[in-house]
């Protein structure tokens, strides 16, 4: 595919296919590397898009290795030139109601951070987000007939775990799956009206972020941060809705354990996030290989990706690469990442009239409110009007009739019937009182609902951005012009590599067409210099598999050893468990845990609490009841004191149980026994207590192995949901996507399976167990890992 395809930018709903774009930034020297005096090994050529490396130590292998991109950038290049040549066309797609996701890859230390963020305070020094930010308020100020409401939200993966970093108090935060893609249920979206709103949520966001001290960078990312913007806009002319979302995304960075000179708090979470980004490499390659199978459920991170990987988006990956020898093995896996990458194909979709907008909610909310005022606000002016004429009449009547009732008392009438006069007078005035003081209550309790629905319509108001407004405050037209001209040149320059980059290929072609004329003796040559050729890309090609062969024994050496940290929780666990946990609370964690798929963790069916030993008779597990429908049996001494008077009587009169004591069991109470102390606690505990209680290996004295234990367990757990199964009706193959997956739960949790080095250090499996591990070679380790048994 022609990079002008991969060009984000293209309007229509469906566009083509499209491909991940890669750009690779190269950093300057760090002043440690520069004072250490390594050498620079790498050498960008940004017109070409093209990266080298070079071995300078390893005499034997291949000196030079060159990678093309869609775009190249050496030390010398700004945050502006990035911006305008590579961000801003995906920005204006987004503001064009597709989806958008930039990430940046790399190892730690090589600038993600500084390409996402950049230097705070600093306008030259400013990162993609910030930039991001100011494009979008631009359009917006721009746009006119224009509605837009936009939210932000901020979230990170550390260990595995995501939090919203708006919300650090809030937990369990889950990736679920629907039509329009992938989602975080209940993540914290905060209404930015302008570019220093979205500064702000940005700042509190990195305040909450989880950074450390590595010897490779003071202030490592420890985790995957992803700034999520969400833009809405209504044409108010046809009254269509689009919807724009944009992920910004600073991955923590890949590391060598050994390099980074990491205390046991950051192995643990170097070896979560070189997971997190094996499983995105893994994901890489099967796009790039166009694999059936996409393991995109081996990390949460994949997951978050998945739209922006092989989906619905349009996306751009930074590889940063240092350029320092020092970094060698790094840079080459980053630019091989990245070289993958390149062939992933996109299929971004404008988001036209998506049903789930909330700016329609809003637009209906507003017009629902409008129309609940108009008429209330009506009938409040008509009412306190004709009140106050048809209370003035009734007055005069009163009045007029009183008056001459008045006269005619004087005259003719006699005292009485002016005295009722009067008194039907007041009452009817007391009435009329009644009335006003009623409507006006009425009227109050109006006015107060009427304010509280303004109030309600001018927050929802407030909440939406009418288009272009203020455009002479933040811009002047010769601003605007020379942004256009600046997306000109990066079009240009785009173009230009696209270009140099086709012409290289057709070299080779136009060399071989010229062959053709030139004699024998020349043709010979020419062949050899062919062959040479093709003998230093195959020399080149053998180099690239030893290279690939040896990353992936590295790879293996790591994933080891995150499997032995693994396999030692797992032992402190398991002793936790057979030395301090009842044992029927054991059975019922072995056989009712449950492992939900959606949610990644294990779940109690239901959380009764265990029942204590019923059929010993030392206990029972209820009081006795009497029955509630026969009569106790009467005795004839308890007839005969029935009848007699004496107080003690009073129990054997009536039939209810008033006074009926209950029978207790005569003990409650156990002997106290001493805690047995397992040998393999007591060696824990003496270990502890020689070496301080920090990182003790535990030798299981059990007489299973750590193996075999496991698979008890997993077999307990298996019997356990079968018998649920039965006993719930349902079949145990019916109930396959509920049931724990034996294979799934050894492969998703990490556990290893039968022939694994789980007991390397225990004696030699027994027959049984290697017939299972011969039989079950494909559990032994994960495939889409690429994994093989040693
Ligand atoms: N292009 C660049 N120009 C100047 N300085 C840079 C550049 N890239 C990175 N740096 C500097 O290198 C240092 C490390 O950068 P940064 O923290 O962004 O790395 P990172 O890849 O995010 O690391 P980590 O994965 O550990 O978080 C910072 O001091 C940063 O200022």
């Amino acid at each position: 595919m022609s990079a002008k395809s991969r060009r984000p930018g293209t309007a229509g709903s469906q566009t083509p296919n499209e491909c991940v774009q890669v750009v690779v930034r190269c950093r300057p020297m760090s002043n440690r590397e520069r004072s250490e005096g390594s050498p620079e090994v790498v050498n960008v050529y940004p017109n070409r898009g093209v990266v080298e490396l070079q071995n300078v130590v390893d005499a034997n292998k291949e000196q030079r290795k060159v990678f093309t991109y869609d775009a190249a950038y050496d030390a010398s290049a700004n945050q502006t030139t990035l911006y305008h040549e590579v961000v801003f066309p995906l920005v204006s797609s987004v503001l064009e109601g597709f989806n958008g996701c930039i990430f940046a890859y790399g190892q730690t230390g090589t600038g993600k951070t500084f390409t996402m963020e950049g230097v705070r305070g600093n306008d030259e020094l400013m990162g993609i987000i910030p930039r991001t930010f100011e494009q979008i308020w631009l359009h917006i100020n721009r746009t006119e007939n224009f509605q837009f409401l936009v939210d932000v939200s901020y979230l990170e993966i550390y260990m595995e775990e995501l939090r919203d970093l708006l919300k650090p108090n809030s937990k369990n935060l889950e990736v679920r799956e629907r039509g329009s893609g992938v989602y975080v249920p209940n993540l914290h979206a905060i209404n930015c009206k302008s570019v220093e709103d979205m500064i702000r949520v940005m700042q509190v966001g990195n305040k909450n972020r989880t950074v450390g001290f590595t010897n490779m960078n003071e202030h490592s990312s420890r985790s995957h941060a992803i700034f999520m913007i969400k833009i809405e806009m209504c044409d108010t002319e046809t009254n269509t809705i689009k919807v724009g979302k944009l992920n910004l995304i600073d991955l923590a960075g890949s590391e060598r354990q050994s390099k980074t000179g990491a205390s046991a708090e950051r192995l643990k979470e170097a070896s979560k996030i070189n997971l997190a980004l094996s499983s995105l490499g893994n994901v890489i390659s099967a796009l790039a290989e166009s694999s059936p199978h996409v393991p995109y459920r081996d990390s949460k991170l994949t997951r978050l990706l998945q739209d922006s990987l092989g989906g619905n988006s349009k996306t751009i990956m930074i590889a940063n690469i240092g350029p320092s020898n020092y970094n060698y093995n790094e840079t080459l896996t980053t630019l091989r990442y990245a070289s993958r990458a390149k062939s992933i194909q996109n299929q971004p979709i404008k988001n036209e009239d998506p049903q789930d907008a909330k700016l329609k909610e809003y637009q209906a909310e507003i017009e629902r409110l409008k129309r609940l005022i108009a008429p209330q606000q009506h009938q409040q002016t008509r009412r306190s009007e004709p009140k106050k004429r048809t209370k003035k009449p009734k007055k005069e009547i009163l009045a007029k009739e009183m008056t001459g009732s008045l006269k005619a008392s004087h005259v003719e009438q006699p005292v009485e019937e002016e005295s009722e006069a009067e008194e039907a007078e007041s009452e009817s005035d007391k009435e009329n009182e009644a009335e006003v003081a009623k409507s006006n209550e009425e009227l109050e309790r109006e006015r107060v609902e009427n304010t509280k629905l303004a109030a309600k319509l001018a927050e929802l108001e407030g909440q939406l951005v009418r288009g272009g407004k203020n455009l002479l405050d933040t811009y002047s037209e010769r601003q605007i012009e020379l942004e256009k001209k600046l997306v000109e040149i990066a079009e240009r320059k785009k173009r230009e590599i696209e270009i140099q980059q086709q012409l290289e290929l057709q070299e080779e072609t136009t060399l071989e067409i010229r062959e053709r004329n030139v004699s024998l003796e020349q043709e010979v040559e020419l062949k050899k210099r062919k062959l040479s050729k093709c003998y230093a890309k195959y020399l080149a090609l053998q180099q690239e598999l030893n290279d690939c062969k040896s990353d992936h024994n590295q790879d293996l050496r790591e994933l080891e050893m995150a499997q032995n940290e693994l396999v030692k929780e797992l032992k402190r666990q398991l002793l936790i468990i057979d030395n301090f946990v009842p044992i029927e609370v054991k059975q019922r964690l072995y056989t009712q845990a449950k492992y939900d798929e959606e949610q990644e963790e294990w779940k109690f069916s239901s959380m009764s609490l265990p029942l204590p030993p019923g059929g010993d008779g030392k206990f029972s597990s209820k009081r006795p009841v009497s029955h509630p429908q026969r009569r106790r049996p009467i005795s004839e001494h308890a007839l005969q004191e029935a009848k007699s008077n004496a107080p003690s009587s009073l129990r054997f009169k009536s039939e209810n149980i008033v006074n009926y004591e209950l029978e207790m069991p005569c003990r409650t109470t156990q002997e106290y026994r001493t805690p047995k102390v397992s040998a393999s606690l007591q060696a824990v505990l003496a270990q502890a207590m020689q070496t301080g209680g920090d990182d003790i290996d535990i030798v299981d004295s059990h007489t299973n192995s750590l193996r075999s234990r496991l698979e008890n367990i997993i077999n307990a757990n298996a019997k356990g949901a079968a018998a649920a199964g039965a006993g719930s009706g349902v079949s145990p193959v019916a109930m396959g996507s509920s049931m724990p997956n034996v294979r799934n739960i050894k492969s998703s949790r990490g556990l290893p399976s039968a022939g694994s080095n789980l007991d390397s250090n225990r004696r030699p499996p027994t027959g049984r167990v290697a017939t299972t591990a011969a039989k079950k070679p494909a559990s032994a380790y994960p495939k889409a890992r690429g994994l093989v048994n040693k």
